[in-house]
């Protein structure tokens, strides 16, 4: 017999680097980027049922549109279905994390499971993070995210995430950007024999919108200043659009540690140890 509910996973997604290379005519911002996907997420559960409805709880809810405007409805109205759909938000919204987007995936792939029916093409139109969180794992994201090829091989970090409550705007961000032509990575990825010779080639790379970020929530540059005094933290960037950003450490003890320091001193702030993939 076919399922009836499917219980799904939406992994935050992290840019380990975003470099904007050009604007496209229609104003969208061409990117390359390497993403990868962390432990923590939303959870969700999804059953087509006769009316479309959709209860949000967890320690994220506050805020997260409970109606239509809500990804996973979205998700599902694109592929023609109604569906009943718990969501457990765990991850801050308009944070940089692709919260949103990793929740429409995870509704695309469940309803897809369900209903043995193809994910719909034009998954772009709910946002330019969807194709990579379809995916799910490490992945070069070009274009304005259509572009999307999976990275064999990349070793897994241990991270630590911070959002400092304050909801960042991705429109506003690429708005106040500066310099919309910037070099892309390099045409071929190198090999990385473990996690210290990607943070080594990490360094070298970049995320293009985070001075825009700081400009507009100066909090980021206080988030990236606390990370980066962390004991034994390798590298300390920002996240998307903003303002989650992330430290890279040798160890899992290490992020751990980090992330209780982290705890302690800001008590207001989203701190999560993960690994990312
Ligand atoms: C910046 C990134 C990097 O992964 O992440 P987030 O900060 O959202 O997590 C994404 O490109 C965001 O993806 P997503 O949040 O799905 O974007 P969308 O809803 O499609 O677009 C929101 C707005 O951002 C701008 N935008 C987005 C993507 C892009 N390549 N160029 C843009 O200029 C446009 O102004 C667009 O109207
Ligand atoms: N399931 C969802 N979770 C979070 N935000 C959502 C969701 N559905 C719609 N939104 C809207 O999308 C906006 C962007 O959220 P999100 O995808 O978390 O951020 P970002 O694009 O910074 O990664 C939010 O401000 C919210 O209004």
């Amino acid at each position: 017999m076919s399922k009836m509910v499917i219980d799904g996973f939406a992994p935050a997604k992290i840019n380990l680097s975003l470099h904007v290379t050009g604007q496209r005519a229609d104003g969208y911002h061409l990117l390359d980027s390497l993403v990868v996907f962390a432990d923590v997420g939303d959870r969700l559960r999804v059953r087509p049922a006769p009316d479309a409805r959709l209860t949000v709880t967890g320690p994220m809810a506050v805020g997260v549109p409970g109606g239509p405007d809500n990804l996973v409805l979205r998700a599902a109205a694109l592929m023609g279905i109604t569906a009943e759909i718990s969501l457990d938000k765990h991850l801050p919204a308009a944070a940089g994390i692709g919260g949103g987007s990793s929740d429409a995936a995870a509704c695309l792939r469940a309803l897809s499971e369900l209903r043995g029916q193809p994910v719909p093409n034009d998954v772009l139109a709910l946002g330019a993070d969807v194709p990579v969180c379809l995916l799910a794992r490490a992945a070069r994201m070009r274009g304005i995210g259509e572009d999307v090829v999976p990275v064999a091989g990349l070793p897994t970090l241990d991270a630590v995430l911070v959002n400092p409550g304050v909801p960042v705007s991705t429109p506003a961000i690429f708005h106040r950007l500066t310099q919309r032509e910037n070099p892309a990575m390099p045409a071929q990825m190198p090999e990385w024999p473990d996690a210290a010779a990607l943070i080594d080639w990490l360094r070298a790379q970049r995320n293009d919108l985070q001075d825009a970020a700081i400009t507009l929530e100066p909090v980021v540059a206080d988030v990236l200043h606390a990370i980066s005094a962390t004991q034994h933290c390798a590298l300390a960037r920002m996240s998307g659009s903003g303002a989650t950003c992330f430290g890279l450490y040798p160890d899992t003890a290490t992020a751990t540690r980090a992330a209780q320091a982290l705890v302690a001193a800001h008590p207001g702030w989203w701190v999560q140890a993960t690994r990312l993939s």
